[in-house]
C-alpha cells in the first residue's frame, strides 16, 4: 500500500504516468529516467521524482526506472486494473459515443457489455454486445465493479438494482440526484458544470486584469 499521504494533485497524476508508461511499454522501452519521461508526460521531473517517491524507492541513480516494474507498482499500489470490466447501462447517443471509443487507452479496462431499457437498442454496436435491462443481472460480468451511467429515466431504481449486481462503483453522466449507498463511489462527469466553471474563471481572470491595468 502507499506508505506516506499521498497528496490530491500527485494522485491525480498517476494516471497520466501509468498512461505514458503504458505506451512506453508497447514501443519496446524497458527502462526509463525522469527527464525522458518528463518530456513524455510534460510534467517536470522534480515533481515526477517526488510523486514516484510516495510509493517507495522504485529508481536508481543513473539507471532510471524499470518501466514494467513502475506498471507494476501502479497497478497493485493504486488498485488500477486494466482487466477491469466496465459495463455501460444506458446504449443512446451519448453511451454509443462512449461505447464507439472504448478504447481508454489501455488504462483502465474496457467496457465489457451494455444495457438499455428499449429492447430495439439490443444487439452489437461499435463491438460490444447490448443487452436488454431484463438481463442485467444474468448477463453483468462476473466481478464487475463499475458502471457508466448514460440513462435518461428511472435512475434510482437502476442504481438500486446496479449496486446489488455488486456495482461499487459508478461514472455518473446522468443530471438526476440519487442516493447511493456507503461503499458505492460515485464520480460525477458533468460537461456543462465545466463550461460554468469556466465561464467563471475566464470571468474573473478578465476582470482582474481590468483592475490591473487601470491600477
Ligand atoms: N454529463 C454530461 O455532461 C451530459 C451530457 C449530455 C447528456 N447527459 C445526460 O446523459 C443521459 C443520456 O443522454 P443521451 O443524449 O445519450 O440520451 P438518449 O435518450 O439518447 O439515451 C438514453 C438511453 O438510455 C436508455 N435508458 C433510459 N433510462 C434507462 C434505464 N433506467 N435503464 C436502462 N436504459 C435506460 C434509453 O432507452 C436510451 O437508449 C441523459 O440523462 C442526459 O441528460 C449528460
Amino acid at each position: 500500500m502507499v506508505s506516506k499521504k499521498v497528496p490530491k494533485a500527485t494522485l491525480q497524476r498517476y494516471p497520466l504516468y501509468l498512461k505514458a508508461l503504458r505506451r512506453l511499454k508497447k514501443n519496446g522501452t524497458t527502462r526509463i529516467m525522469s527527464k525522458e519521461l518528463s518530456s513524455f508526460v510534460d510534467i517536470e521531473s522534480t515533481t515526477i521524482r517526488r510523486d514516484f517517491s510516495f510509493l517507495g524507492n522504485l529508481g536508481k541513480q543513473g539507471y532510471g526506472y524499470d518501466v514494467d516494474k513502475l506498471i507494476e507498482i501502479f497497478n497493485a499500489e493504486l488498485g488500477v486494473d486494466f482487466d477491469e470490466k466496465i459495463i455501460l447501462v444506458g446504449a443512446g447517443n451519448l453511451g454509443r459515443a462512449l461505447m464507439n471509443y472504448n478504447k481508454w487507452d489501455h488504462v483502465v479496462g474496457e467496457i465489457a457489455c451494455a444495457f438499455d431499457m428499449d429492447e430495439a437498442k439490443a444487439g452489437v454496436h461499435f463491438g460490444i454486445q447490448v443487452y436488454p435491462m431484463t438481463e442485467l443481472e444474468d448477463k453483468i460480468p462476473e466481478g464487475c465493479h463499475i458502471a457508466i451511467l448514460t440513462i435518461s429515466h428511472q435512475v434510482q431504481k437502476t442504481v438500486d438494482r446496479l449496486v446489488a449486481c455488486g456495482i461499487t462503483g459508478i461514472v455518473d453522466f446522468t443530471h438526476e440526484h440519487f442516493l447511493a449507498p456507503k461503499g458505492v463511489a460515485v464520480k460525477v462527469v458533468d460537461v456543462v458544470s465545466s463550461i460554468q466553471e469556466l465561464v467563471f474563471l475566464t470571468n474573473s481572470m478578465e476582470s482582474k486584469a481590468k483592475k490591473q491595468k487601470t491600477e
